[in-house]
């Protein structure tokens, strides 16, 4: 009998930090707990074919969009799946790769369903997707910082040069904005990273976050998590809005503050984040910078995929046995 997993969607445009929040997700859960897929590899045509036709890869006819949504609904069922890979680097598609079905893991004698992480650029695009997740995330960063991001990554890691990197962004833009902003509508948590005023960005450790969760998720006690940090209003403020609570997180904070509520949500999380290593959570750009703000957008994710995968187990709708 397939085990059925807890399914994590995370989308966002290019450069907008997806694979940055995913990996630090899988790495506080254990990455032999996870199963971490990148949507992205459903393109369906290389580098070269994208340029001869004019066709952005953000435009879901760039897509298999229907072969995206068959594994996605395989692997919420619990199944394996044979994905595609398109290789960054090469611009070309490599061999598929298998992907075991998710099995559940076994925690102290009890079974807890697998998580699997599903990132990209058009995660939360259809209603066909967004009905297999138990939880989205959409990564918001102010424009002028994914650019930045987006530049300093493919130039280090991709083969372009930073005026390729621009006038690709400037090619794309229509797209982005018919495509992939409008996902944000769709997504439980909302993530805006933003500079904060002289920001240095050979000093990315100290930019401010926002977290919008929005009232579909189930209404926890966050005020209870945060309580001890709650006061301080140079770390971090909670504000109740109509549409989701909103959540400021200053990168200003100091050291000991940000550890001392740090710990507090890893209380929270318990046995879970226990394969962890605590002295990754907040990094990026390949573990050689590290952010509080990061640190504490990646553990507020998991307490809410912690919780909610708790509710949807005493809900039976997550079957491991
Ligand atoms: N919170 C952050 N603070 C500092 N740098 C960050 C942060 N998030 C992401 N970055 C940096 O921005 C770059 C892009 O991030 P990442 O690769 O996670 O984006 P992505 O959305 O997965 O991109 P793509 O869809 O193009 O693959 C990386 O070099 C990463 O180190
Ligand atoms: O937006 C992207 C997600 O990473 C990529 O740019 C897209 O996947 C195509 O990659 P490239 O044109 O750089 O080969």
């Amino acid at each position: 009998m397939p085990h059925r997993p807890f399914m994590l969607g995370i989308a966002g445009d290019s450069g907008a930090g997806k694979t940055t929040i995913s990996a630090g997700i899988a790495r506080l859960l254990g990455e032999e707990r996870t199963t971490n897929i990148c949507v992205d590899d459903y393109h369906k045509y290389d580098r070269k074919q994208r340029k001869e036709l004019g066709i952005t890869p953000l435009n879901p006819e760039c897509n298999y969009m229907d072969i995206m949504e068959q594994h996605v609904r395989l692997l919420a069922e619990g199944e394996p799946i044979l994905k595609p890979v398109y290789n960054h680097s090469t611009g070309t598609f490599d061999p598929p790769v298998y992907v075991p079905a998710p099995r559940a893991v076994e925690e102290e004698g009890r079974l807890i369903p697998r998580v699997v992480v599903l990132e990209g650029l058009l995660t939360l695009f259809s209603p066909a997707l967004r009905s297999r997740y138990h939880l989205t995330v959409y990564l918001d960063p102010e424009e002028e910082l994914r650019r930045e991001w987006k530049v300093k990554r493919d130039v280090a890691k991709r083969g372009y040069t930073p005026e390729e990197v621009i006038a690709d962004i400037e090619r794309r833009m229509p797209d982005s904005r018919a495509f992939i902003w409008p996902q944000k509508e769709h997504a439980d948590i909302v993530v805006r990273f933003y500079r904060p005023p002289g920001y240095n960005p050979e000093n990315p450790s100290t930019l401010n976050v926002r977290i919008a969760l929005k009232h579909t998720l189930p209404r926890l006690d966050l005020s209870e998590v945060l309580h001890s940090a709650y006061e301080d209003e140079a770390l971090i403020r909670l504000e109740t809005r109509r549409e989701a609570d909103i959540l400021d997180i200053t990168g200003n904070v100091t050291p000991d503050r940000a550890q001392t509520f740090e710990r507090i949500i890893w209380e929270h999380l318990g046995h879970h984040a226990q394969h962890f290593d605590p002295s990754l959570v907040g990094t990026f750009w390949d573990k050689a910078g590290q952010s509080y703000p990061l640190a504490l957008t990646q553990l507020i994710i998991a307490y809410y995929l912690v919780k909610m995968r708790e509710l949807a187990i005493e809900r039976g709708h997550l079957r491991v046995a």
